[in-house]
């Protein structure tokens, strides 16, 4: 399999560049009644400014808990974080207390999950909740954020914004609820997005549309990317950088082009021959 490295949109970034966000062999437990697992087990993964990550694998390979671990969303118990370190700004997250953690999430680092509605409140207006996430964390006036939030929603290519401000979750489509969802994200301007399976819910055009937003907000904002995903034609069409994980571990990781045209592990050669969309990517 290979992909032309023409179309493909790598921008530089200097050799020396910190990483803005870096886990360090980190291993996460889920201690349950009868038995233990090791659902994450030394893993290390790097993601710069302006730069997408991909981190994939099959169900069950520890993708989810390694994001959840960046901003402590793991439920502790039974989730025991057993070693490691996640740097940010200086800082390890995982040192963190909850309230300090607090003013990370959305603020410096937001995630985008895959099901809006688990995600979004039945009963509050949309608009409102993206207004919302302002009130947390800047001394916005009630109008400056409402004012922010339209804009959000605009910038998310939600028709009519003003109008759709006062809706609930349920009177949107799928895909106008994960825009919902990613102006909810990127309002306080976060400088990591998290997106795990952003686009999985979703019919396949609704993908595309969903993804090419992400791309473009990406690059307008300069964000670092961390992108989870079982689908590697996504991850052929959005990332630079791929980590494949199996049973808790990273297997092979590296430049996407490199790691799709060569893989060096068994585990990603399986990967690869079971997705036949690549092919056309
Ligand atoms: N809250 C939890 N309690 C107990 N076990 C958990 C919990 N969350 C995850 N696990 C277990 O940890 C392992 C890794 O799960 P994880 O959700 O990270 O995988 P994944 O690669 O994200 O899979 P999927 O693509 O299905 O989301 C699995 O064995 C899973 O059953």
């Amino acid at each position: 399999m290979t992909m032309d490295r023409q179309t493909r949109d790598h921008s530089p970034r200097p050799v020396d560049a910190e990483p803005l966000l870096q886990i360090k062999h980190l291993s996460v437990d889920f201690r349950l009644p009868t038995s233990v697992v090791h659902a994450v087990q030394d893993v290390s993964l790097a993601v710069h400014a302006g730069e997408t990550l991909a981190v994939v694998g099959e169900s069950g390979s520890g993708k989810s808990a390694t994001a959840l671990s960046v901003l402590g969303l793991n439920p502790t118990p039974p989730c025991v974080y057993t070693g490691g370190e996640i740097l940010f700004d200086g800082h390890d997250l995982l040192k963190l207390s909850e309230k300090e953690l607090g003013r990370i999430r959305g603020r410096d680092i937001a995630m985008v999950f895959q099901d809006p509605m688990t995600s979004l409140d039945p009963l509050q207006h949309v608009g409102a909740q993206v207004a919302e996430v302002l009130g947390h964390h800047t001394g916005m006036s009630r109008a400056e954020a409402r004012e922010a939030a339209l804009a959000a929603l605009d910038e998310v290519g939600i028709p009519d914004p003003a109008q759709r401000y006062r809706q609930y979750p349920h009177e949107l489509s799928g895909g106008l609820r994960q825009r919902v969802m990613i102006a909810t994200a990127l309002v306080g301007r976060p400088r990591v997005l998290i997106a795990d399976e952003p686009t999985t819910a979703l019919d396949v055009t609704v993908q595309r549309q969903i993804l090419d937003l992400l791309v473009t907000l990406q690059h307008k904002h300069d964000m670092a990317v961390v992108l989870i995903t079982h689908d590697l034609a996504v991850v052929a069409e959005t990332a630079d950088r791929v980590a494949v994980m199996n049973k808790g571990e990273v297997v092979e990781s590296g430049d996407v082009l490199d790691v799709f045209d060569r893989p060096a592990d068994d585990y990603t050669r399986r990967l690869l021959t079971v997705t036949p969309r690549l092919e056309a990517a």
